[in-house]
């Protein structure tokens, strides 16, 4: 559902993204984790088609981002890191308008408003005005609306930023009750929130995939060694970023230098 080959991103002379490969299928919810500047925004940007690849290719559902991003984005469901919504619009009026401007009208329109109301938990919010939800909500309504047409793909972007303990929970749930049959990306660089949710990780550090591990192999990995998850990944990332210095530093490579 979510292929990345060779994907390279430059901004300028900055190197963001570094020859980064990996594969989703469906029913996979997988966790993408790194530190601030690590790139992941960066690579998700790319799969929705909001930004080109310097090189590589990506495709999503099979359709290539760049030659056919109009069938590509039809597949996609994408939560930026932030999301945009308009302020001034009633809650039930933005969904309402997102879901036309995705070719929603009629019974299927009223089908999937009342879909993302419940599953999002937005009854209360209805008829408030978008900036008059707290930032919980707020997050919730760019959930909805990146769900409105029952997207196959779903990237979300630091998607329990702003959420409270209990949302945070709801959230996982939420997310399992969506995986089957789509394929599911999400960022954060908090790993025990990625472990709750998925049985996959991606590590990327300073542009580049430091590991594509199941969990379950990882945290057999650490009782091996009598470590916990934490320190193992953290082992994993300054073993692979040249060392704990050029690990802790994060962020891209200014000019792409070596690590
Ligand atoms: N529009 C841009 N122009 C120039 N450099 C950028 C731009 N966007 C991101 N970068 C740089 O690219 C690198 C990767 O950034 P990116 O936002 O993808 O990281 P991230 O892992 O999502 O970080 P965070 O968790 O802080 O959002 C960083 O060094 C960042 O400063």
């Amino acid at each position: 559902m979510i292929e990345v080959e060779h994907v390279t991103k430059r901004y300028g002379s900055a190197l963001a993204v570094d020859d980064v490969s990996f594969r989703l299928g469906a029913g996979e919810v997988v966790g993408f984790l790194g530190p601030n500047g690590a790139g992941k925004s960066t690579v998700l940007k790319m799969i929705s088609t909001w930004l080109p690849p310097t090189s590589g290719s990506l495709r999503v559902a099979g359709f290539d981002v760049e030659r056919e991003a109009l069938e590509a984005r039809r597949e996609l469901g994408y939560l930026p890191e932030h999301n945009a919504l308009y302020d001034t619009m009633r809650v039930f009026d933005f969904l309402r308008f997102m879901g036309k401007a995705r070719g929603l009208f009629g019974p299927r329109l009223a089908e999937r408003l009342d879909w993302v109301v419940a599953s999002c938990s937005l009854q209360d919010v209805l008829r408030q005005r978008v900036n008059q939800c707290s930032k919980g909500y707020r997050q919730r309504i760019g959930l909805a609306a990146s769900l409105i047409h029952d997207p196959r793909v779903l990237l979300l972007d630091e998607p329990t930023h702003g959420l409270d303990p209990l949302q945070v929970v709801a959230f996982r749930d939420f997310i399992h009750e969506l995986a089957p049959g789509r394929a599911i990306l999400f960022s954060s660089h908090i790993l025990s929130e990625v472990a709750a949710i998925c049985e996959r990780i991606l590590v990327i550090n300073r542009g580049r995939l430091l590991a594509d591990a199941k969990l379950d192999d990882l945290r057999a990995q650490a009782a091996e060694r009598g470590i916990d998850l934490e320190r193992l990944v953290l082992e994993i990332v300054e073993e692979r970023s040249g060392g704990r210095e050029a690990a802790l530093r994060g962020g891209a490579r200014p000019g792409g230098g070596a690590a």
